[in-house]
């Protein structure tokens, strides 16, 4: 037992001791993920680079986090949910426990407010602590081993839970994709829509519109199309919806349920986090629809109320406030506003980029522009552009291989950030 317990071993003359070690054996799926997490091994890199130029002033087009305040009306809103804790009644009312499903009021407000065609309604309504979050506890709800296809390049938390999920085998380093997962090419060619016909044997489809990193939005043939492959191939669509505000084209849904049958086929999950600034307060919600079966004809809803009831006490009493205030007419103007603040930073951003003689795409629907590089490597860009610009950008080899030779470029920034950008961008990289 001592000897498992001190594990030690000699290097020549040397015995070294190292830490004592468990008798509990380490989770495989973990051990395939084959590096950290996208953004804070970029934020390692960029303390890296700040060790070296302690003088720098960067700026980060990097990490999609929201960097204006919540506006008035919805602090407000949580202003006076936490004073209300602080009173015998209003502790009584949200003070403890709420449902795991969350609070009706604010579930009412989002069917009505998000799907105000009646797609959806209130008890098809999950509120969470965040779509990231979600998207873990749906990986929980359908189990390991299953065929998954994810958009290429798509949002990294999409492979990598389900890396950890056990539906991939070992990481293949010369195709940088997982095995067994399905990796649907979105590029220029194909209007950064994929081809379906390499999903026919996926379970779950991870599909994002507007997509991140590429700033796609699909339109509604193309959604409808997704949506007769799911049914017709009795796959699960998880649609992530977190950037669908943004969408102004009115071509393309903001929500999946805008497509007859698709709560036959799909899942939705969004956020408030990139409409109201609520990336650190966490706040979102996850539809599971009523019609939507397993296979044996089980209701996923049930499974996921009794997942979430069961991993999950709820979210936060004051961030839901918040929630309800952003849906109220003076908060749905001020996230509207705020929404619109960023959408003009992405303008501002890709207007720069092609004047600088570079193809980009996005930043219309989306708050990301993603930007051509010319196939360059896009670690090699990235670090160019950390270097020559103390600018922090993100590589779209993170995002899948498909996203090599691109970078992409958040619009999430004070508007002084974003114009200091551009000009140290035009000095060094006009074409
Ligand atoms: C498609 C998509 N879905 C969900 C999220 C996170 O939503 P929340 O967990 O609600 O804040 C994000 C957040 N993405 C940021 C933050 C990074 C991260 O969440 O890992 C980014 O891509 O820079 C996202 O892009």
């Amino acid at each position: 037992l001592v000897a498992r317990r001190a594990a030690s071993y000699t290097t020549g003359r040397r015995v070294v001791q190292v830490h004592a070690v468990t008798n509990v054996s380490r989770n495989p799926n973990m051990g395939k993920l084959k590096a950290g997490y996208l953004f804070p091994e970029i934020n390692r890199i960029k303390n890296a680079h700040l060790e070296k130029k302690p003088d720098a002033a960067i700026i980060s087009l990097g990490i999609g986090d929201t960097t204006e305040p919540i506006p008035a009306p919805i602090i407000d809103g949580m202003i006076s949910s936490v004073s209300g804790l602080g009173t015998p009644a209003g502790y009584a009312k949200y003070g403890g426990y709420g449902p795991g499903e969350g609070q009706a009021e604010l579930r009412e407000k989002i069917a009505s407010r998000f799907y105000p065609g009646g797609e959806v309604s209130a008890d098809e309504i999950f509120v969470s602590d965040g779509s990231k979050c979600d998207i873990s506890r749906l990986q929980m709800l359908f189990g390991p081993n299953r065929n998954v296809a994810v958009q290429d390049p798509s949002y990294p938390a999409y492979v990598d839970s389900s890396v950890m999920n056990g539906h991939a085998t070992s990481f293949d380093a010369s195709t940088k994709q997982y095995g067994n997962i399905t990796y649907l090419s979105c590029n220029s060619n194909n209007n950064f829509f994929p081809n379906l016909a390499h999903a026919n044997d996926s379970e779950i489809i991870f599909f994002c519109s507007p997509n991140n990193p590429t700033g796609a939005a699909a339109t509604r043939e193309q959604l409808t199309d997704l949506v007769a492959h799911a049914k017709e191939n009795g796959s699960i669509i998880i649609y992530d919806a977190a950037y669908a505000s943004y969408i102004e084209n009115p071509d393309c849904p903001k929500s999946i349920f805008e497509i007859p049958g698709a709560d036959e086929c799909a899942i939705e999950t969004c956020s408030f986090s990139k409409y109201a600034g609520f990336t650190g307060l966490r706040l979102g919600w996850t539809v599971v629809p009523e019609n939507l079966k397993f296979a044996d004809g089980f209701s996923v809803k049930a499974d996921w109320n009794r997942l979430m009831n069961t991993t999950f006490n709820g979210a936060s009493n004051v961030a839901q406030a918040g929630g309800l205030a952003c849906l109220s007419d003076e908060g749905w103007n001020a996230m509207t506003e705020l929404v619109g603040f960023y959408k003009e930073n992405a303008s501002i951003l890709k207007r720069t980029f092609e004047d600088m003689g570079y193809t980009t795409y996005g930043g219309t629907n989306a708050p990301y522009v993603w930007v051509s590089f010319d196939g360059q490597d896009s670690w090699e860009v990235f670090t160019e552009i950390l270097e020559k610009c103390d600018i922090v950008v993100t590589p779209g080899s993170g995002f899948g291989p498909a996203g090599d030779g691109f970078i992409r470029a958040s619009a999430f920034g004070h508007r002084d950030s974003i114009l200091e950008a551009t000009e140290r961008l035009k000095k060094a990289f006009t074409k």
